[in-house]
């Protein structure tokens, strides 16, 4: 095994298993090229793919299509390509569709592009959304004359509605100015369709990752030693506490290790290659800035003083954030008709906001109040609770909260259960793969509920009325810093592990 020094483990976190896919089925990418892009490049070639794409009325409050049919695309073309119509572009060509007589989740769709420009209804729709559900589709392309790649905040607002262009002139900073500016906030690094072919070239390194010899992935294991970072083996995970293996593989690297701001991990060639290396921090810096836009408007509308959110996820700060493979074949033939397989055992994520990009279905989230109830020849009623697929869309990422919000808001944001299986209809067989990115609180922030904000503070005294500690506010007030908190969750998910301690603000929702 790969030996990480103590610095290393220090920052060690968390992170659960999940599932993946696009083995059998690659993700349509326009060419590996884009491992060696430079972020400016990526930008220049979201622009000549047509990233501006007509106006497109006021589908917003539209839940996922159901329907699978009509794909024109040239299967070569990235999912930045343009598109006339929002809605005839939502199917993966590549792949088997979708099977459309599942339950799907109601995620509420959001425009990127409206966010950065303050459109007030959909910021409306966002606090909906992270107050009811916790998980929302993000569309990351440019909107009608609106670049999702220019800075909204503050003075920086009216141009996100004018001329700025979608992509930097060559005097514009170059990427590594950028991250030795302590000057730029999130959203000047906000690039919806430079996220999206960087999210495509990773799905290709993934798939590289994981087609190496297992012997040599465990050597990235670093359970042993304290760090969720690295390599977890198929069925190094459980899923209850009966001890269930898992049924993917992942890979986790670390924000921290990319950008510089700690010690490199030991890694495999295919991730210590600079190409490999840049590619990873420009998705980190992507990633972090959506989230970036999601905690400002959260702050907003949680009344929390300016800048509250965000001083608590700072981008070169040591953090647990990271980048996730998840890789998951379909079952062993022995549990190929077993329908309690799971790729990846049901959770809340325990950080802050999750960023998650999917191409084959199997992801599934358990919406509040949905449970079906059968009543048994005792007359006893049995209540099941009714997982709804949430069905992957090209352009898009889906975004999801992380308990930590859950504390930080005293309950007011949610974090929804979720888990992995194995994609159903014509996709079940492929081997799946999903791409994430974890930003959570920094290490050393202790996940209490936040002072400052008047409607926090009501909640908390309502969760106190209603006896405290329960599933609403996130389980009381036990004082943990996020690096503890993540760690005590990621690793008492690994076979082995302490599962009692996997736990998160669920309570009562999660199987025991
Ligand atoms: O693979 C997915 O779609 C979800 C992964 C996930 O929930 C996780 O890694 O926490
Ligand atoms: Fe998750």
């Amino acid at each position: 095994m790969a030996q990480t020094t103590s610095s290393q483990l220090g920052a060690a976190a968390i992170a659960h298993p999940s599932a993946g896919g696009g083995g059998e089925f690659p993700a349509p990418v326009p060419e590996l090229h884009h491992l060696n892009m430079g972020h400016d490049e990526a930008r220049q070639e979201g622009s000549t793919n047509g990233l501006h794409h007509d106006d497109d009325e006021d589908n917003d409050s539209k839940n996922a299509p159901s329907t699978n049919k009509d794909s024109t695309h040239d299967s070569t073309k990235d999912s930045t390509k343009h598109s006339t119509n929002d809605e005839d572009d939502l199917t993966f060509p590549d792949l088997p569709p979708f099977l459309d007589n599942v339950p799907t989740a109601p995620l509420l769709r959001l425009k990127l592009a409206k966010l950065l420009s303050h459109d007030a209804e959909e910021e409306e729709r966002l606090w909906q959304a992270c107050r009811e559900l916790g998980f929302f589709y993000l569309d990351l392309r440019s909107g009608p004359g609106i670049s999702t790649s220019s800075a909204s905040s503050g003075s920086k607002r009216d141009s996100a509605h004018s001329s700025s262009p979608p992509n930097p002139s060559p005097e514009t900073k170059t990427n590594a100015e950028e991250r030795d500016s302590e000057e730029v906030k999130g959203e000047d690094r906000v690039n919806g369709p430079a996220l999206l072919h960087d999210a495509t070239a990773l799905f290709h390194l993934g798939a590289r990752l994981f087609s190496l010899p297992t012997p040599e992935k465990e050597l990235y294991d670093f359970n042993s030693q304290g760090s969720y970072f690295g390599y977890k083996g198929l069925g190094a995970g459980v899923v209850d506490a009966k001890g269930t293996r898992d049924g993917n593989e992942f890979y986790n690297v670390s924000k921290n290790d990319v950008l510089g701001i700690s010690e490199r991990l030991p890694a495999p060639e295919v991730l210590r290659r600079e190409e490999s290396r840049r590619l990873l921090g420009r998705f980190c810096e992507g990633s972090h800035g959506v989230v970036g836009v999601i905690l400002g408007l959260l702050g907003r509308k949680l009344g929390l003083p300016k800048g509250r959110l965000e001083e608590l996820h700072r981008l070169r700060a040591v953090s647990g954030d990271q980048v996730r493979w998840v890789r998951s074949p379909p079952p062993p033939a022995s549990q190929q008709h077993d329908a309690k397989f799971l790729a990846l055992g049901e959770h809340t994520d325990f950080g802050s906001v999750t960023v998650l990009f999917n191409r084959l279905g199997g992801l599934q989230i358990l919406p509040p109040s949905t449970t079906t109830t059968t009543t048994t020849t005792n007359n006893n009623n049995n209540t099941t609770p009714e997982w709804h697929y949430v069905k992957p869309l090209p352009h898009h990422c889906v975004v999801n909260l992380g308990d930590a919000l859950v504390k930080f808001t005293a309950g007011i944001l949610r974090s929804n259960l979720h888990r992995v299986v194995p994609p159903p209809g014509e996709q079940a067989g492929a081997t799946r793969m999903s791409l994430v990115y974890f930003a959570r609180p920094e290490d050393e922030v202790v996940l209490k509920v936040l002072e400052g904000s008047g409607m926090i503070d009501e909640e908390k005294e309502k969760g106190k009325r209603d006896g405290g500690g329960g599933e609403k506010d996130g389980g009381g007030e036990e004082e943990i810093t996020a690096k503890e908190w993540i760690l005590r969750r990621a690793l008492g998910r690994r076979a082995g592990g302490d599962w009692e301690k996997s736990h998160g603000t669920e309570g009562a929702r999660v199987k025991q």
